[in-house]
């Protein structure tokens, strides 16, 4: 499986962000995306994951399922966390499984490989931040999808949370996952570097 953007050109608000940039990662590979602030990390991210259409260029995922678009067959782990306050840790994920569909795996696994299990029925407003963000890691999880396209992934992650962040990465990458993700701190993971310019 191969994601590739070719001559990929990014607009915002009128003004150009990037333009003529190429990137590619494989099955078992990262691309970390790294650049000062403002230099279109996110940007390119919510354009490979079909959030924001570029002004030039083609997203393409070739080896996948033919029958299934690229923003089907990834997930995209946004630096806010996508969780919604009154629900329950163990109901944001059971949400995110019907929303997604396909193949899951047991919640309660997953909540326990974020280390969350104690706090399935607490409301998602009563996490901290990094229990916000540890619970986002667990839909990565749950709903199996071969591309994590990943902003700040390790924002708010103590150091056993980056950790147990930097396992599941490389499980992700051994079983034929690949990772794009945009970063100012290192991954912890054998990652190629895609450095984007620009100014804060
Ligand atoms: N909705 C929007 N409308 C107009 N401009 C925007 C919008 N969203 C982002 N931008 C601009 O696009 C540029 C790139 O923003 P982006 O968030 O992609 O940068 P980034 O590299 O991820 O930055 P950071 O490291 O601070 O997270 C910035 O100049 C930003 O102000």
């Amino acid at each position: 499986m191969r994601l590739s953007g070719r001559n990929l050109k990014c607009v915002r608000g009128g003004r150009e962000v990037f333009s003529g940039l190429d990137l590619s990662a494989t099955s078992g590979e990262a691309l970390a995306i790294t650049g000062p602030n403002g230099a279109g990390k996110t940007s390119l991210l919510r354009v490979l994951a079909g959030l924001l259409v570029p002004a030039e260029g083609v997203v393409a995922l070739e080896g996948g399922d033919a029958e299934l678009s690229l923003p089907e067959q990834a997930h995209y782990l946004g630096h806010r966390d996508a969780l919604k306050p009154a629900l329950s840790v163990a109901e944001n994920l059971s949400f995110w499984r019907e929303f997604l569909g396909g193949e899951t795996k047991d919640a309660g696994q997953c909540l326990a490989a974020v280390a969350l299990d104690h706090a399935a029925h607490l409301p998602a407003a009563y996490l901290s931040a990094g229990q916000r963000r540890r619970l986002s890691i667990a839909r990565l999880l749950s709903v199996r999808r071969l591309v994590w396209l990943l902003d700040e992934p390790t924002s708010a992650l103590d150091a056993a949370g980056q950790a147990l962040f930097v396992g599941l990465m490389r499980d992700h990458l051994a079983q034929g996952g690949l990772i794009v993700a945009a970063t100012h701190l290192p991954l912890g993971i054998d990652a190629r570097d895609l450095r984007m310019g620009g100014a804060a």
